[in-house]
């Protein structure tokens, strides 16, 4: 115990019969502690981590990590901040694991999910085998791992790079959230490259101003580190946010954009039901690229992954292939086809700028009617509700006002907060999710688009402290081979 402790600063030097004590495991959670396991004590939203200290004792713990003396049979090291203590322990307990890959990182309000699996298309495709950490899963080349969160823990992270790196897995792409930024989750990660998509309005819930929300976004750039060592921020230049985010870094900065002058650009751009065309450039080459993704929002996803890609080391012709085989991401502007003569989507667009992108998309080539089923999450942001339901009237010719994750709040409260301010002649309410999509695929006529957006691939809903399975696209699935029979 004591070679790992070491590199800890600032903490009372481990007594002698202690110094030799086998940790084995770490943990955070007392329900998971096997026998050899160095338990930490983290204070959490919910609950306090070191009310389970004798708990997790009982079951194993040989060492515990807290922030106050504990009356214990084990030696406690006592540290001003466990989660800090955590994710340092972590790294060095796994080998440093993140300075034997090359990690990219990705942030942004909108876009994570999309960039990151459009550069591990692109990794691949250069024959690399890849690791992926975010919203839908953790991958390890091809196998796969439930996540509960967008951005895990820092000792589940160091243990997902120890374990990619044992898989000789060469690069690994992961969505850095901006909780996971301002609760430290990433700390100990040695990004390569850090990848900026775009900042806009969502979890004021949580960073409660704009300002705070950006700084956490932020910390990934600062995090780069402060030496000229082959770092790379790769920033959207059309984002107001850009300048800010490009000084808190001393590493190499390549812009991406469409509007403003850029290192890659996109220019020519052509978006169809069937696909993206435009013409990237990178750094004075140029290439025309067809995408199967749909809108103006995913080349910039594309831009960012190629740029990210040219960065270190793929060569153009790679990065056009891999982005011509981009297929979409599940819950990502996904189509349900039975068949019909109308189109629907399923989109996880919540919050007001991805709706907005979506809609704007859809209205660019759609012949005949928009409908939109769409709600907002409980205890989650309320001040993109409003807006949010806005938008939706704003874009579509019918608007379904329905149930997202209500989770703990009263789901009529939530549909008043979206419906605030808006004429009751420009939507309908209806409380229930199953009822609202089938309603609206029974009133689609020929030609129109039907888009259900802002729960996308998840396959539950959260009501009250409850998760019932609820699949969007099962659901819209069965509302339209009801209608053809
Ligand atoms: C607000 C928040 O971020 N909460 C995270 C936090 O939970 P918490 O603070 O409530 O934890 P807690 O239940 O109080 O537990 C405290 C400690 O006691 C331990 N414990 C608890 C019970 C027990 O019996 N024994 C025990 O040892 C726990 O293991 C933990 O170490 O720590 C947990 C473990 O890391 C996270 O899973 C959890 O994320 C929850 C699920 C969450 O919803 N987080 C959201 C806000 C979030 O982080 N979202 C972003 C994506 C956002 C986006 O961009 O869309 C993300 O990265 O996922
Ligand atoms: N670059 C973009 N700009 C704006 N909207 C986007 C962009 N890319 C995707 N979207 C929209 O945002 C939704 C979510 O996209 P994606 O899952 O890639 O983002 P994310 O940042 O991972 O989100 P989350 O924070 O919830 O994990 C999509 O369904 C689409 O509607
Ligand atoms: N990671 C996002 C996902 C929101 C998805 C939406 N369906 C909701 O439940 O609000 C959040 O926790 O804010
Ligand atoms: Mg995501």
């Amino acid at each position: 115990m004591n070679e790992l402790l070491r590199v800890l600063r600032g903490i009372t030097p481990l007594k002698k019969e202690h110094q030799s004590i086998e940790i084995a495991h770490l943990e955070m959670d007392s329900r998971l502690v096997k026998q050899g396991t160095l338990f930490f004590c983290i204070n959490g939203y919910t609950v306090d981590g070191h009310d389970f200290a004798k708990q997790a004792v009982e079951k194993g713990a040989v060492a515990v990590v807290a922030e106050r003396p504990l009356a214990l049979d084990v030696p406690v090291v006592i540290v001003r901040d466990t989660k800090r203590a955590m994710a340092r322990l972590a790294s060095h307990f796994y080998g440093e694991p993140t300075k034997r890959l090359q990690l990219i990182g990705v942030t942004g309000t909108n876009g994570k999910t999309s960039v990151t699996h459009i550069l591990d298309t692109m990794f691949r495709e250069a024959g690399q085998k890849t690791g992926l950490i975010g919203t839908l899963y953790t991958k390890i080349g091809d196998e796969t791992i439930e996540t509960r969160n967008t951005t895990p823990e820092s000792l589940v992270l160091q243990q997902r790079f120890a374990s990619m790196v044992n898989k000789q897995v060469e690069t690994a792409v992961m969505e850095v959230s901006s909780h996971a930024l301002h609760l430290g989750r990433v700390r100990g990660c040695d990004y390569d490259i850090a990848v900026f998509t775009n900042l806009t309005p969502d979890h004021i819930d949580y960073h409660e101003t704009m300002e705070r929300y950006l700084y956490a976004k932020s910390l990934l750039f600062s995090q780069l580190g402060n030496t000229y060592d082959g770092k790379t921020a790769v920033i959207n230049s059309d984002d107001p946010a850009s300048d800010r985010l490009i000084q808190m870094t001393t590493a190499d900065v390549v812009t991406y954009g469409i509007k403003k002058q850029a290192d890659v650009y996109g220019e020519n751009i052509k978006v169809s039901a069937a696909g993206t065309r435009f013409t990237l450039h990178v750094f004075g080459e140029k290439t025309d690229v067809q995408l199967k993704l749909i809108g103006l929002f995913n080349v910039y996803n594309a831009l960012a992954a190629a740029a990210s890609a040219y960065v270190s080391g793929l060569s153009l012709s790679t990065i056009k292939a891999s982005l011509e085989k981009v297929t979409g991401v599940a819950g990502r502007f996904e189509p349900v086809d039975e068949g019909q003569d109308f189109t629907v989507i399923v989109d996880y667009a919540h919050t007001p700028d991805s709706l907005e992108n979506v809609l704007q998309t859809v209205q660019d080539f759609a012949d005949n009617d928009i409908h939109v089923v769409v709600g907002c999450g409980g205890d989650r942001d309320a001040t993109k509700r409003p807006v949010m339901g806005r938008i939706a009237v704003q874009y579509a010719d019918r608007t379904i006002f329905t149930s997202d994750n209500p989770r703990t709040e009263d789901p009529d409260a939530i549909l008043a907060d979206i419906t605030e301010g808006l004429d009751p002649d420009q939507y309908t309410v209806i409380v229930d999710r199953k009822t609202a999509i089938e309603q609206a695929i029974a009133a689609a006529n020929t030609g129109d688009i039907v888009v259900i957006a802002g729960k996308g691939h998840e396959t539950y809903q959260e009501i009250g402290r409850q998760r019932i399975h609820f699949d969007d696209r099962e659901v819209a699935r069965d509302a339209l081979k009801e209608r053809i029979q």
